[in-house]
């Protein structure tokens, strides 16, 4: 029998109201000695005094009773939505000691759905993302995991591994006498293939559902005094970075987060490109290439007054070219969005240009993207084994079984159907206490 956990469900400090949550076999009872009997309607509110042993009154609270196995947790539970004060949680929470209910850990009431096979892991990532969503983006990619898109398509995938399976293992065990040779290619061969080509697909998505998690980074580069910060700040709406007409004002990278178009992006100024004069500057200046490098999209920004300036070496094909300054009549140059960081002209055009790239990037599409590098690598393993047993179908049929056995292997971890401690623990511990 597992202990019986609770937790404060709603953030800590004062609050309107404030839910306590309660799983475990100890749950009934421990509601009826606090709440008193009878016992409330299965998910049905009812108002109720709460108190201790000695019969003081703790508050006056709605209490829910959900029996198992139709509760989050599978397990017999119960909620009593309190007055958020520090001595009413304090207070609850001491009588629940009392009663033998212990503390949760963190993500304990979702570990315990998972384990009750409420929810796979996947559906269990997908509501650790929800609970951190923090744009439109986000919230609909966590609740379609949540809601089990990956599952769906893992599970699937494994059945069809598990069909494969049988038949490379029917062929070794009862070959038929007059078999020609490649028998067993023909039989389960296109499924390997249909397979390879199902997981290439999947991985080949430029990343978009782990940018959807951690945020689309964009670095704006160009020479010193090009008005770099100035176009971050007003791209943020404040003064965040440093300006100066000094160039090389800016060293450390200055990040600000945005919201476009539904997506959390992270917008990197970065030092001013050129030959630096001293130590500290030439690490600016390393550190500016190293953030081009790694950025999703660049913004290269040319000061328009600077008849010699070119685009920086750093931009790529599909790049941003900015030209700033367009106040003092700077040139419009092919290509480019025309600027003016002073009086904010021409932003119009670059947030549009800049939210229709990260939709372009990032907006949903038909098959549910993978959102974590943990998925990526197990689905790569999956596809090397696959890859490899493709290969040996024929010559060895006993060896290209056990690729395809591997290939199941990776599928289980994903949804978490074979246990793999240290994977829970890493998607356990990423939730907080009460989740
Ligand atoms: N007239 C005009 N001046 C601008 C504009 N944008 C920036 N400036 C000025 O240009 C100078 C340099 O601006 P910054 O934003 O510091 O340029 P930066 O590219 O970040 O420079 P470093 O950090 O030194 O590389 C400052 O004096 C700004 O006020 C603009 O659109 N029009
Ligand atoms: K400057
Ligand atoms: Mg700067």
């Amino acid at each position: 029998m597992t202990d019986t956990i609770f937790a404060l469900s709603t953030p800590p400090g004062r609050s309107g109201v404030a839910v306590i949550r309660l799983s475990g076999a100890g749950s009934g009872a421990i509601l009826d000695a606090l709440a008193g009997k009878p016992r409330p309607r299965p998910r049905e509110a009812a108002l109720r005094r709460l108190r201790d042993r000695q019969n003081a009154t703790l508050d006056r609270a709605l209490v829910l009773w959900f029996p198992g196995p139709a509760s989050f947790t599978g397990e017999d539970s119960a909620e009593c939505h309190v007055h958020g004060g520090e001595a009413v949680i304090e207070g609850v929470f001491e009588a629940l000691r009392a009663e033998g209910a212990r503390p949760a850990e963190a993500g304990e009431f979702t570990r315990r759905a998972f384990e009750n096979g409420k929810l796979d892991l996947t559906e269990a990532e997908g509501l650790a993302d929800l609970i951190e969503a923090e744009t439109e983006g986000q919230r609909e990619q966590a609740l379609a995991q949540m809601g089990g898109a990956l599952k769906t398509l893992y599970e699937g995938w494994r059945e069809d591994l598990i069909a494969i399976l049988s038949a490379i293992e029917g062929e070794i065990d009862f070959p038929d006498e007059d078999d020609v040779p490649g028998a067993l290619a023909a039989t389960a061969g296109p499924g390997v293939g249909a397979l390879i080509a199902a997981l290439e697909t999947h991985l080949d998505d430029d990343r978009r559902g782990e940018i959807v998690r951690r945020g689309f980074t964009i670095a704006i580069i160009g020479a010193p005094n090009a008005g770099k910060s100035s176009i971050l700040n007003r791209l943020a709406r404040r003064e965040a970075a440093i300006v100066t007409d000094i160039p090389g004002t800016t060293r450390d990278i200055v990040e600000v987060r945005l919201v476009l178009a539904g997506f959390p992006v992270i917008l990197a100024d970065t030092a001013g490109l050129r030959e630096a004069s001293d130590r500290v500057e030439a690490e600016g200046v390393r550190r500016a290439l190293e953030r081009a490098r790694d950025a999703d999209l660049r913004l290269g920004v040319i000061d328009g007054t600077d008849k010699g300036a070119r685009p920086p070496d750093a931009l790529r094909d599909g790049d941003i070219l900015i030209v700033n300054k367009s106040d003092l009549g700077a040139s419009d140059s092919l290509g480019a969005i025309a600027v003016s960081a002073t009086t904010g002209a021409g932003f119009d055009a670059l947030e549009a240009e800049l939210s229709a790239r990260v939709a372009a990037r990032l907006s949903r599409r038909e098959a549910p993207a993978l959102s974590r590098a943990r998925h990526r690598e197990a689905v790569e393993a999956a596809l090397s084994a696959l890859r490899r047993g493709r290969a040996r179908l024929i010559d060895a049929p006993e060896l290209a079984g056990e690729d395809v056995r591997l290939a199941i292997r990776a599928m289980e971890s994903l949804t978490g159907r074979i246990d793999v401690e240290d994977v829970l623990d890493r998607v356990f511990s990423q939730f907080c206490i009460g989740k």
